[in-house]
């Protein structure tokens, strides 16, 4: 009698915490429009009340060139930004700014004591050395987290500035699981903006998972999909992650953006992640729609991280 009591306590209990989440996972659907909704809500106030008695947070946007899927991205910072009440200014340059130029852009945003965040949108063109922009930037006001020093912070687990894609994967899997502890976690995808930085936080001991990092050189990647809890991809390519790649209850996060023609569409393309959602979805505990999962969640950590380095600044 007491056994049975316990379980219906305990199955209790389960019904209310899942319930408390249930309205951002429906079904195995991962809903990061939603979770990233309700964290630029969070930032909102702490704006608000930050605005009490300084000036709003400010982002500089360098945007070169005109990439087209990076001036849309730079757009929707921009509208997110407004709506949480931070201040945003694109610098945009053309494709043929000089190394030197762009340095000398960089060097005026971190004399600019009114910056206090510097976001450089990637890729840059071929020309100019992505690494020396990057370690260029004043690593107080990077708030992408990308500069060497702050990402070796997160590797010592002593972080600034998280970055953003890594850090909203972290909320999601969260609210999808509640123990990351011991979970076999694969990435695949070794990017020093993604893949990387997202196999230091599972590894971290806030979060213990058991980690494996493929890349395109991984032997049978599917052997490491199958045997694991969960599964990101970052790799950029459609239907790379299929239904026999993984098991029964896998969460999976699916971080790949790409462009498919699509003639129905009125711009003439859509957007698809790197996994067979439909396929998946079925088997899957959680699993994050493209578009509408990771995306939006980059954007708010963005934002939050802008916060912060207002913060700290002006401290
Ligand atoms: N939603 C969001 O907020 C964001 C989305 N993205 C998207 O995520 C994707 C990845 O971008 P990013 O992290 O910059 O990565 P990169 O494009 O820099 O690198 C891709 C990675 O995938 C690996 N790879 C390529 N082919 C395979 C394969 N067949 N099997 C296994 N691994 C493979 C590569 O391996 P190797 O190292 O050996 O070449 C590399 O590590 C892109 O679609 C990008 O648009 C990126 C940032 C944010
Ligand atoms: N310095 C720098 N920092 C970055 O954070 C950075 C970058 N460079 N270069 C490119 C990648 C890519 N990235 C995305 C951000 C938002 C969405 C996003 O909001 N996606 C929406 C769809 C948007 C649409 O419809 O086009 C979604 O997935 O729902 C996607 C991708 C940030 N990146």
């Amino acid at each position: 009698m007491a056994l049975y009591w316990r379980h219906r306590l305990l199955a209790e209990a389960t019904r209310v915490l899942v319930s408390s989440i249930s309205s951002d996972l429906v079904d195995a659907r991962l809903d990061g429009r939603a979770v990233a909704e309700s964290v630029r809500a969070a930032t909102r106030q702490a704006v608000e009340s930050f605005t009490q008695d300084a000036d709003p947070p400010a982002l500089a946007v360098v945007l070169v060139g005109d990439h087209p899927a990076s001036a849309s991205y730079v757009r929707g910072k921009k509208k997110a930004a407004a709506e949480v009440g931070i201040e945003s200014t694109v610098h945009r340059r053309a494709d043929g700014i000089s190394q030197h130029e762009l340095l000398e852009l960089i060097g005026t945003l971190n004399a600019d004591a009114t910056v206090d965040g510097i976001l450089v949108q990637l890729p840059l063109p071929d020309h100019i050395d992505q690494h020396a922009v990057i370690e260029a930037i004043d690593p107080a006001k990077d708030v992408d987290g990308f500069h060497p020093q702050n990402l070796g912070r997160l590797l010592i687990g002593m972080p600034q500035f998280t970055p953003a894609t890594p850090s909203g994967i972290m909320v999601l899997l969260r609210r999808a699981l509640d123990d990351l502890s011991g979970k076999r976690a694969v990435v695949v995808g070794r990017s020093n903006i993604v893949g990387k930085p997202l196999a230091a936080l599972l590894m971290q001991r806030d979060a213990n998972a058991t980690v494996t990092v493929c890349h395109s050189r991984t032997r049978d990647l599917a052997a490491h999909t199958r045997a694991a809890d969960i599964v990101v991809a970052a790799v950029g390519q459609p239907k790379l992650i299929t239904a026999d790649m993984v098991r029964e209850g896998v969460t999976v996060i699916d971080v790949g953006i790409n462009r498919v023609d699509d003639d129905a569409r009125e711009r003439g393309y859509r957007l698809v992640g790197d996994v067979d959602y439909d396929a998946i979805a079925p088997k899957a505990h959680a699993i994050t729609p493209v578009p509408g999962g990771v995306g939006p969640m980059t954007i708010a950590m963005l934002l939050r991280n802008t916060l912060q380095a207002a913060q700290q600044r002006r401290a």
